[in-house]
């Protein structure tokens, strides 16, 4: 079978026109999401319903034709799969009930863990069967450190500091949970992928809020520890990580980590991207507001990027998730101007 545009690229071919998936490529900006939304139950219900998740991540691959569907689910779905209580609340967020000390820890129970997600790996199963061979469908999960930010902060977070005292001052106990995090998403992607995920993406989405002893000890060596052992079980799948708001420490993440490509936040200066892409193929990295904004910023932030990086192994994407108030046409024209 040849391997679609997306897959090559990740395996470090240079294409004349780019891919291009976007983050959050599934969801409220698009008016069919909010119709199945709307009659799905909870967001978590949505999760676990295969044929209605399937039907959501098909949607922007029928819409735009992009090159990569990513599976419809959410990265709070492993702590759900470790019990731990969750809800999505309107303008809240995510709300889960904070484990904060060693005695609260779950371990890694593999039967409960895939009796509780499992309709998730049905959802897979189902995506890549209803996609075509140029289409590649992306699994996922969150990276351990914001996996543990959402559980131990209960929810979305400002400064982290629930978080951060627990892993400064008990880092054994720290240790203790975020060991059974690596475990079950071990357990977790492995799954996604023998059921058709052929590539996966590991968000570290609060990657920015740990200081340089904090991101070596628990961002990266965690994601070090999953790369290796998923590679271990599944050499030929490629591993996008994606350690947001890291900076100048973006640069030693790929080698330390052993990611097959980066995705890159809107912050990352282009001179930077095209140095990080000399290592490993790149993926980003344009500003979710220039999107929304469209128009003259748009065809220019887009084309400075094509520029910049169109020239080595390179995947089109934002820097960050759509913004629910970006207007579906504006995703068309982006589209439009990336395939030339
Ligand atoms: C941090 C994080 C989460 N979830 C995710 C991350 C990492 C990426 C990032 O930094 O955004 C990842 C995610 N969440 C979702 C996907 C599905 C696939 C896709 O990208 O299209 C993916 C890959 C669906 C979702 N996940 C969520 C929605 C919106 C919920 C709804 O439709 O009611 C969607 C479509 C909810 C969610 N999920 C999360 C939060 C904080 C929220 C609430 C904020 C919000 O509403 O945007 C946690």
């Amino acid at each position: 079978m040849t391997r679609s545009p997306f897959l090559r690229a990740l395996a470090g071919e240079t294409l004349d026109t780019p891919p291009i998936w976007l983050m959050r490529q599934a969801g409220r900006y698009l008016p069919e999401y909010r119709e199945v939304r709307a009659r799905a139950g909870s967001f978590v219900d949505l999760c676990l319903a295969p044929e209605l998740a399937a039907e959501v991540t098909l949607q922007p691959i029928r819409r735009y034709g992009f090159d990569a569907a990513i599976l419809f689910a959410d990265i709070l779905m492993v702590p759900y799969g470790l019990g731990q209580p969750l809800r999505f609340e309107t303008g809240r967020g995510p709300v889960l009930e904070p484990i904060r000390d060693r005695a609260a820890v779950p371990g890694f129970d593999p039967d409960a863990f895939h009796g509780a997600v499992g309709p998730i790996y049905d959802t897979v199963a189902r995506v890549r069967a209803a996609l075509g061979p140029e289409t590649a469908l992306i699994g996922f999960a969150g990276s351990p450190w914001t996996v543990a930010s959402y559980m131990v902060e209960g929810g979305s977070s400002r400064d982290f500091a629930a978080l951060k005292l627990w892993a400064f001052r008990d880092p054994d106990g720290f240790g203790a949970l975020m060991e059974t995090i690596v475990e079950a998403t071990i357990a977790y992607l492995d799954r996604q992928i023998r059921a058709g995920a052929q590539a996966v993406k590991l968000f570290d989405s609060w990657a920015g809020a740990a200081p340089e002893t904090l991101f070596e000890r628990w961002v990266v060596q965690p994601t070090a520890a999953i790369v290796r052992r998923l590679r271990g079980m599944h050499p030929d799948v490629p591993i996008i990580g994606f350690a947001k708001g890291a900076g100048a420490l973006t640069r030693g993440y790929g080698s330390a980590t052993g990611v097959t490509a980066l995705t890159l936040d809107s912050s990352i200066p282009l001179a930077m991207a095209c140095a990080l892409q000399a290592e490993r193929p790149v993926q980003g990295n344009l500003d979710p507001i220039a999107l929304l904004a469209g128009g003259p910023a748009l065809e220019s932030e887009t084309d400075r990027i094509l520029e910049a990086l169109g020239g080595g192994p390179f995947v089109f994407n934002l820097g960050h998730g759509i913004v629910p108030q970006t207007p579906p046409e504006h995703v068309a024209a982006l589209v439009a101007r990336v395939r030339g």
